[in-house]
């Protein structure tokens, strides 16, 4: 069975990136490159990370017209990904044209996920931005979407999985927020443990810092198989 666990490599320099996947297993897990690692070490870190045996998310969560999205989605599968993402709120017809760009594309296509409400984000900071409802609703009211224009699944919280897989069964759910017993929550509002996770339907589970930032990172992924053999 593979892993269901990505390792976000949040780190500030390629180097930094590839001594922390030098100390991973490509069967234990998948890793996630985002916007911080990417805009300073491009696509040769992409490259480098295949070389090395694993597949990689490019978590850039794509957000503009439907053009230049769709031309971006393009570029990313071009580079090989094995998962890439839009923000739902960009809208049906940005989210179809992503579809449609990948449709034509000759060779293994990523899997295109729809970001919903970000897991730093609670109702409080939805009213902030002028959306006077849940997290709860948002993220349905998104994933209705980015299942009409045939997205592959979603971003979301742990914490709405279940509820997400009654609406849609087939979505892939890819889940950060995720926190091990004992770890700090950070910038984290919506959060489960990797356990309460998988129990609640995550597909993945996205873990940056409870890993990347443990003193034996490959240990403190070893203690999550742990926790989810139990
Ligand atoms: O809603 C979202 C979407 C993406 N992320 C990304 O996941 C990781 C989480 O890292 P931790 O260190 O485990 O908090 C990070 O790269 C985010 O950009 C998210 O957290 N929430």
């Amino acid at each position: 069975m593979q892993s269901p666990i990505i390792v976000a490599l949040d780190f500030p320099s390629e180097a930094q990136a590839l001594a922390l996947a030098e100390r991973l297993n490509p069967k234990q897990c998948r890793l996630k490159v985002g916007k911080e690692l990417f805009t300073r070490s491009g696509p040769q870190v992409v490259k480098a990370l295949h070389a090395m045996g694993f597949e990689v998310f490019l978590d850039l969560k794509f957000h503009d017209i439907p053009n230049t999205t769709a031309m971006a989605v393009k570029a990313a599968a071009e580079l090989g990904v094995w998962m890439v993402n839009v923000h739902c709120s960009g809208g049906l017809k940005m989210m179809h044209a992503c579809r449609e760009v990948l449709d034509l594309h000759e060779g293994p296509k990523p899997l295109l996920i729809g970001v919903t409400v970000l897991t730093s984000m609670e109702q409080k900071d939805l009213a902030g931005i002028g959306l006077d409802i849940s997290p709860e609703e948002q993220v349905l009211r998104l994933a209705g979407l980015a299942e009409q224009a045939g997205l592959d699944g979603l971003v979301c919280s742990a914490k709405e999985a279940q509820m997400l897989k009654r609406h849609w069964p087939s979505g892939q759910l890819v889940t950060p927020g995720i926190r091990p017993v004992g770890s700090m929550q950070d910038d984290q509002k919506r959060i489960l443990t990797p356990s309460q996770a998988l129990e609640a339907g995550s597909d993945y589970l996205v873990i940056g810092r409870p890993i990347t930032q443990a003193e034996d990172p490959a240990s403190a992924l070893n203690a999550i198989f742990a926790e989810l053999a139990q």
